[in-house]
Protein backbone atom coordinates (compact mmCIF):
# COMPACT_ATOMS: atom_id res chain seq x y z
CA UNK A 1 0.00 0.00 0.00
CA UNK A 2 1.53 3.66 -0.65
CA UNK A 3 2.47 5.73 1.92
CA UNK A 4 0.00 8.44 2.70
CA UNK A 5 0.65 11.45 2.38
CA UNK A 6 -2.09 13.80 2.21
CA UNK A 7 -3.26 16.70 5.11
CA UNK A 8 -6.84 17.48 4.11
CA UNK A 9 -8.18 20.54 5.67
CA UNK A 10 -11.74 20.40 5.93
CA UNK A 11 -13.63 23.41 7.39
CA UNK A 12 -16.61 23.53 9.28
CA UNK A 13 -18.77 26.27 9.86
CA UNK A 14 -20.58 26.71 13.34
CA UNK A 15 -23.99 24.64 13.37
CA UNK A 16 -26.53 26.96 13.65
CA UNK A 17 -25.28 29.01 11.30
CA UNK A 18 -24.05 26.26 8.54
CA UNK A 19 -26.33 25.02 5.46
CA UNK A 20 -29.01 27.41 5.41
CA UNK A 21 -30.11 26.26 2.47
CA UNK A 22 -30.63 22.73 3.74
CA UNK A 23 -32.89 23.72 6.79
CA UNK A 24 -36.15 21.96 7.16
CA UNK A 25 -35.06 19.39 4.83
CA UNK A 26 -35.98 16.77 6.94
CA UNK A 27 -38.42 18.08 9.20
CA UNK A 28 -37.92 15.86 11.92
CA UNK A 29 -34.73 16.44 12.40
CA UNK A 30 -33.03 19.33 14.02
CA UNK A 31 -31.20 21.50 12.01
CA UNK A 32 -27.50 21.11 13.94
CA UNK A 33 -28.34 16.83 13.95
CA UNK A 34 -28.49 17.24 9.91
CA UNK A 35 -25.28 20.02 9.40
CA UNK A 36 -23.42 17.92 11.94
CA UNK A 37 -24.45 14.24 10.36
CA UNK A 38 -23.23 15.71 6.67
CA UNK A 39 -19.91 17.07 8.17
CA UNK A 40 -19.16 13.61 10.42
CA UNK A 41 -19.55 11.45 7.46
CA UNK A 42 -17.66 13.43 5.18
CA UNK A 43 -14.81 12.94 7.93
CA UNK A 44 -15.26 9.59 8.78
CA UNK A 45 -14.68 9.00 4.77
CA UNK A 46 -11.32 11.08 4.99
CA UNK A 47 -10.13 9.65 8.17
CA UNK A 48 -10.53 6.15 5.90
CA UNK A 49 -8.43 7.31 2.82
CA UNK A 50 -5.42 5.21 2.63
CA UNK A 51 -3.67 8.02 0.81
CA UNK A 52 -4.84 10.71 3.94
CA UNK A 53 -2.14 11.28 6.66
CA UNK A 54 -3.89 13.83 8.78
CA UNK A 55 -7.27 15.66 8.39
CA UNK A 56 -7.21 18.70 10.21
CA UNK A 57 -11.14 20.30 10.68
CA UNK A 58 -10.71 23.95 10.99
CA UNK A 59 -13.85 25.05 13.14
CA UNK A 60 -14.88 27.37 16.13
CA UNK A 61 -18.43 24.83 16.50
CA UNK A 62 -17.91 23.22 19.98
CA UNK A 63 -19.36 20.23 19.53
CA UNK A 64 -18.50 19.51 16.01
CA UNK A 65 -14.64 19.99 17.52
CA UNK A 66 -15.29 17.70 20.05
CA UNK A 67 -16.92 14.66 17.73
CA UNK A 68 -14.66 15.06 15.18
CA UNK A 69 -11.89 15.50 17.67
CA UNK A 70 -12.51 12.17 19.18
CA UNK A 71 -12.72 10.09 15.72
CA UNK A 72 -9.02 11.23 14.86
CA UNK A 73 -8.92 14.38 13.01
CA UNK A 74 -6.97 17.58 14.53
CA UNK A 75 -8.71 20.35 14.94
CA UNK A 76 -7.52 23.69 14.56
CA UNK A 77 -9.69 26.92 15.70
CA UNK A 78 -10.68 28.61 12.94
CA UNK A 79 -9.00 31.79 14.19
CA UNK A 80 -9.50 34.09 11.27
CA UNK A 81 -13.02 33.96 11.39
CA UNK A 82 -13.07 34.95 7.93
CA UNK A 83 -15.32 33.12 5.98
CA UNK A 84 -14.45 29.89 4.09
CA UNK A 85 -11.07 30.64 1.98
CA UNK A 86 -9.39 32.00 5.07
CA UNK A 87 -10.38 28.44 6.97
CA UNK A 88 -8.39 26.68 4.45
CA UNK A 89 -5.79 29.02 4.39
CA UNK A 90 -5.59 28.20 7.87
CA UNK A 91 -5.50 24.76 8.19
CA UNK A 92 -3.21 24.55 5.17
CA UNK A 93 -0.47 27.17 7.19
CA UNK A 94 -1.33 24.46 10.59
CA UNK A 95 -0.29 21.62 8.22
CA UNK A 96 2.93 23.20 7.60
CA UNK A 97 4.92 24.14 4.22
CA UNK A 98 6.46 20.27 3.67
CA UNK A 99 3.17 18.60 3.79
CA UNK A 100 0.76 18.55 0.28
CA UNK A 101 -2.39 20.05 1.20
CA UNK A 102 -5.81 19.07 -0.06
CA UNK A 103 -8.94 21.42 0.76
CA UNK A 104 -11.85 19.78 0.88
CA UNK A 105 -15.72 21.02 1.63
CA UNK A 106 -17.59 19.06 4.67
CA UNK A 107 -20.71 18.51 2.99
CA UNK A 108 -19.99 15.67 1.20
CA UNK A 109 -21.97 13.10 3.17
CA UNK A 110 -21.77 10.09 0.19
CA UNK A 111 -17.85 10.12 0.29
CA UNK A 112 -16.34 6.63 -0.67
CA UNK A 113 -12.67 6.74 -0.01
CA UNK A 114 -11.67 5.03 -2.74
CA UNK A 115 -12.72 8.50 -4.60
CA UNK A 116 -11.16 10.62 -2.54
CA UNK A 117 -7.97 8.27 -3.05
CA UNK A 118 -8.22 8.37 -6.97
CA UNK A 119 -8.67 12.05 -7.01
CA UNK A 120 -5.36 12.46 -4.84
CA UNK A 121 -3.65 9.92 -7.31
CA UNK A 122 -4.83 11.78 -9.75
CA UNK A 123 -3.25 15.28 -8.58
CA UNK A 124 -0.21 13.92 -7.69
CA UNK A 125 0.58 11.71 -10.96
CA UNK A 126 -0.38 15.43 -12.85
CA UNK A 127 2.46 18.02 -13.83
CA UNK A 128 4.89 18.90 -10.75
CA UNK A 129 3.78 21.96 -9.10
CA UNK A 130 0.40 23.16 -10.22
CA UNK A 131 -2.79 22.89 -8.06
CA UNK A 132 -5.70 20.42 -8.86
CA UNK A 133 -9.30 20.87 -8.61
CA UNK A 134 -12.34 18.95 -8.66
CA UNK A 135 -15.82 20.74 -9.76
CA UNK A 136 -18.40 19.52 -8.26
CA UNK A 137 -21.38 17.96 -9.97
CA UNK A 138 -22.74 20.51 -11.68
CA UNK A 139 -19.62 21.81 -13.16
CA UNK A 140 -19.98 25.48 -11.19
CA UNK A 141 -18.14 24.62 -7.48
CA UNK A 142 -15.58 23.11 -6.06
CA UNK A 143 -15.46 20.43 -3.73
CA UNK A 144 -11.52 19.70 -3.66
CA UNK A 145 -8.69 21.75 -4.41
CA UNK A 146 -4.94 20.01 -4.22
CA UNK A 147 -1.49 21.96 -4.39
CA UNK A 148 1.94 20.22 -4.15
CA UNK A 149 4.24 20.61 -1.11
CA UNK A 150 5.66 24.16 -0.88
CA UNK A 151 2.78 25.93 -3.44
CA UNK A 152 0.43 27.91 -1.71
CA UNK A 153 -3.45 26.28 -1.69
CA UNK A 154 -4.46 29.52 -2.44
CA UNK A 155 -8.41 28.58 -2.32
CA UNK A 156 -10.76 30.79 -3.97
CA UNK A 157 -14.14 28.81 -2.63
CA UNK A 158 -17.73 30.47 -2.94
CA UNK A 159 -20.03 31.48 -6.11
CA UNK A 160 -18.40 29.96 -9.40
CA UNK A 161 -15.19 28.85 -7.75
CA UNK A 162 -14.82 26.30 -10.54
CA UNK A 163 -14.16 29.03 -12.88
CA UNK A 164 -12.07 31.29 -10.01
CA UNK A 165 -9.54 27.90 -9.25
CA UNK A 166 -9.31 27.62 -13.26
CA UNK A 167 -8.36 31.26 -13.52
CA UNK A 168 -5.91 31.55 -10.71
CA UNK A 169 -3.86 28.37 -12.73
CA UNK A 170 -5.66 25.07 -11.01
CA UNK A 171 -6.11 21.96 -13.59
CA UNK A 172 -9.22 20.46 -13.15
CA UNK A 173 -9.70 17.30 -12.49
CA UNK A 174 -11.61 14.83 -14.99
CA UNK A 175 -12.16 11.41 -13.12
CA UNK A 176 -15.76 9.96 -12.72
CA UNK A 177 -15.72 10.11 -9.07
CA UNK A 178 -19.68 10.81 -8.42
CA UNK A 179 -19.70 10.75 -4.23
CA UNK A 180 -16.92 13.06 -4.43
CA UNK A 181 -18.75 15.55 -6.45
CA UNK A 182 -21.86 15.38 -5.02
CA UNK A 183 -21.79 18.47 -2.34
CA UNK A 184 -25.10 18.28 -0.30
CA UNK A 185 -26.77 21.95 -0.68
CA UNK A 186 -30.54 21.48 -1.01
CA UNK A 187 -33.15 18.83 -0.07
CA UNK A 188 -32.75 17.96 -3.73
CA UNK A 189 -28.92 17.65 -2.92
CA UNK A 190 -29.17 15.17 -0.38
CA UNK A 191 -32.20 12.99 -2.21
CA UNK A 192 -29.44 12.54 -5.04
CA UNK A 193 -26.81 11.88 -2.73
CA UNK A 194 -29.12 9.48 -0.68
CA UNK A 195 -28.93 7.62 -4.20
CA UNK A 196 -25.91 7.02 -4.23
CA UNK A 197 -25.78 5.89 -0.76
CA UNK A 198 -25.28 7.92 2.64
CA UNK A 199 -22.68 7.37 5.13
CA UNK A 200 -24.32 5.71 8.28
CA UNK A 201 -25.20 9.31 10.41
CA UNK A 202 -26.65 11.01 7.72
CA UNK A 203 -28.54 7.66 6.70
CA UNK A 204 -29.21 7.20 10.31
CA UNK A 205 -31.26 10.42 9.82
CA UNK A 206 -32.93 9.93 6.31
CA UNK A 207 -34.29 6.71 7.28
CA UNK A 208 -31.83 5.42 4.38
CA UNK A 209 -29.98 2.41 4.07
CA UNK A 210 -26.60 3.27 4.97
CA UNK A 211 -23.73 2.70 2.07
CA UNK A 212 -21.46 -0.22 2.46
CA UNK A 213 -18.38 0.56 4.09
CA UNK A 214 -15.57 0.20 1.95
CA UNK A 215 -11.70 1.64 2.82
CA UNK A 216 -9.78 3.59 0.22
N1 LIG B 1 -14.53 27.12 9.23
C1 LIG B 1 -15.40 27.61 8.34
N2 LIG B 1 -16.03 26.78 7.47
C2 LIG B 1 -16.91 27.30 6.59
C3 LIG B 1 -17.21 28.67 6.54
N3 LIG B 1 -18.13 28.88 5.55
C4 LIG B 1 -18.40 27.68 5.03
N4 LIG B 1 -17.68 26.72 5.65
C5 LIG B 1 -17.68 25.28 5.34
O1 LIG B 1 -17.37 25.14 3.98
C6 LIG B 1 -18.14 24.12 3.35
C7 LIG B 1 -18.85 24.64 2.12
O2 LIG B 1 -19.62 25.74 2.50
P1 LIG B 1 -21.06 26.03 1.94
O3 LIG B 1 -21.58 24.94 1.09
O4 LIG B 1 -21.03 27.40 1.39
O5 LIG B 1 -21.83 25.88 3.29
P2 LIG B 1 -22.68 26.81 4.19
O6 LIG B 1 -22.17 28.21 4.24
O7 LIG B 1 -22.72 26.06 5.47
O8 LIG B 1 -24.10 26.71 3.49
P3 LIG B 1 -25.22 27.78 3.10
O9 LIG B 1 -25.62 28.47 4.37
O10 LIG B 1 -26.35 26.96 2.56
O11 LIG B 1 -24.62 28.70 2.10
C8 LIG B 1 -19.07 23.60 4.43
O12 LIG B 1 -18.50 22.41 4.87
C9 LIG B 1 -19.04 24.65 5.53
O13 LIG B 1 -19.16 24.08 6.82
C10 LIG B 1 -16.52 29.53 7.47
O14 LIG B 1 -16.72 30.75 7.50
N5 LIG B 1 -15.63 28.95 8.32
C1 LIG C 1 -18.32 26.83 -1.44
C2 LIG C 1 -18.73 26.34 -2.59
O1 LIG C 1 -19.96 25.94 -2.91
P1 LIG C 1 -21.35 25.74 -2.27
O2 LIG C 1 -21.61 26.92 -1.39
O3 LIG C 1 -22.27 25.62 -3.42
O4 LIG C 1 -21.21 24.45 -1.51
C3 LIG C 1 -17.88 26.17 -3.79
O5 LIG C 1 -18.34 25.45 -4.67
O6 LIG C 1 -16.82 26.75 -3.85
Amino acid sequence: MPEPTWSVVVPVKRLPAAKSRLRGALPAVPHEELALALVADTVRAVLACAAVAEVLVVTDDARAAAELGRTGARVVPDAPDAGLNAAFRHGAAAAGRHARVAGLTADLPALRPAELAAALRAASAGPPGVRRFVADAPGSGTVLLTAPAGVPLDPRFGVASAAAHAASGALPLGGDWPTLRRDVDTAEDLATAARLGLGPRTAALTGARPAAATPG
